[in-house]
């Protein structure tokens, strides 16, 4: 393996991107749904980019790469259709220890942005390690049949669960056997089959011991 993964929490932290094409947006627009504080550099945006930045959802600086551009940022983009500044932007970067991306020739990044498939909280990310991009979006393509909005909706779920249950300080041992009794369900397929009387059964007697569901119900009513 060449990469780490890794899933970054990126709100409220600066991005640069420097760049502004097709490859620019794709990667900004992610980072603005992550939460990030994105300032592009480029002297001509791509209109998906025009429109985020019309809309204050990023920071475009209209001109050049010029040295000093990455200050403050935790993440940096090189994403320019010019080999020689995404070259110079990688060194800036390094000099100021700050990781970055090289959109056109990974060996000279730090990182690499995966293909995506994304329901609610899950995420399912697919890298080559840099060989094949378009296989990893294919990869991709073939599991988003599979990995339908049930899946987010059984996360959210299973997160209030989660959330109540450690919070209501109930005994570790209870929390293990209810956590191992979640994870045997196949939740997301009762969500789509629309037995959310059935979830909210199994929510009832797994808490039998003493945690309420509450407000986690899967049930338009609260159960509890
Ligand atoms: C190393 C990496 C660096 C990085 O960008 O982080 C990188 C590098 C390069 N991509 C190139 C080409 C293409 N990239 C795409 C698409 C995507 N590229 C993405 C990631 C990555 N691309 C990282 C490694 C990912 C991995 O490990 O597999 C995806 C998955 C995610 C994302 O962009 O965030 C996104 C899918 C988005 C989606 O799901 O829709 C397409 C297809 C398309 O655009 O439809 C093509 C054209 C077809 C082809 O060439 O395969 C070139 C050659 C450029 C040239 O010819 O000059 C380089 C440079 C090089 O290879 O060195
Ligand atoms: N990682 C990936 O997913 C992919 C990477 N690529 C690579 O990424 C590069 C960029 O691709 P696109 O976005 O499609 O190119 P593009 O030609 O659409 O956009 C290039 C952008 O770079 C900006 N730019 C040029 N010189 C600059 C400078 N000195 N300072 C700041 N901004 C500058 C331009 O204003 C423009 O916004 C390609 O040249 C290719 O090598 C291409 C396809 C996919």
């Amino acid at each position: 393996m060449r990469h780490y993964p890794i899933n970054l929490n990126l709100k409220g932290r600066l991005v640069v991107v420097v760049g502004g094409g097709r490859v620019a947006a794709r990667k900004a627009a992610r980072l603005v749904g992550a939460g990030a504080r994105v300032l592009v550099v480029a002297p001509v945006v791509e209109e998906s980019l025009a429109a985020l930045a019309a809309q204050e959802r990023v920071l475009h600086r209209c001109r050049t790469y010029q040295p000093g551009d990455l200050a403050g940022a935790t993440l940096v983009f090189a994403a320019t259709s010019e080999p020689a500044v995404n070259r110079e932007v990688a060194r800036e970067a390094g000099e100021l220890n700050i990781l970055v991306d090289c959109v056109d020739l990974s060996e000279d990044g730090d990182f690499v942005t995966p293909a995506v498939l994304e329901q609610g909280d899950l995420l399912i990310t697919v890298s080559t390690g840099g060989a094949s991009p378009s296989l990893s979006k294919r990869i991709v393509d073939q599991l988003r049949p599979q990995f339908g909005p049930e899946y987010g909706e059984a996360v959210a779920l299973l997160s209030a669960v989660r959330e109540k249950l450690l919070t209501e300080k109930v005994g570790n041992a209870y929390n293990d056997t209810v956590f191992a009794a979640l994870a045997a369900l196949d939740l997301p397929a009762l969500i789509k089959n629309g037995q959310r009387d059935a979830i909210d059964q199994i929510l009832l007697k797994l808490s039998a011991a003493g945690a309420a569901p509450g407000s986690v119900g899967a049930g338009k009513e609260d159960p509890s």
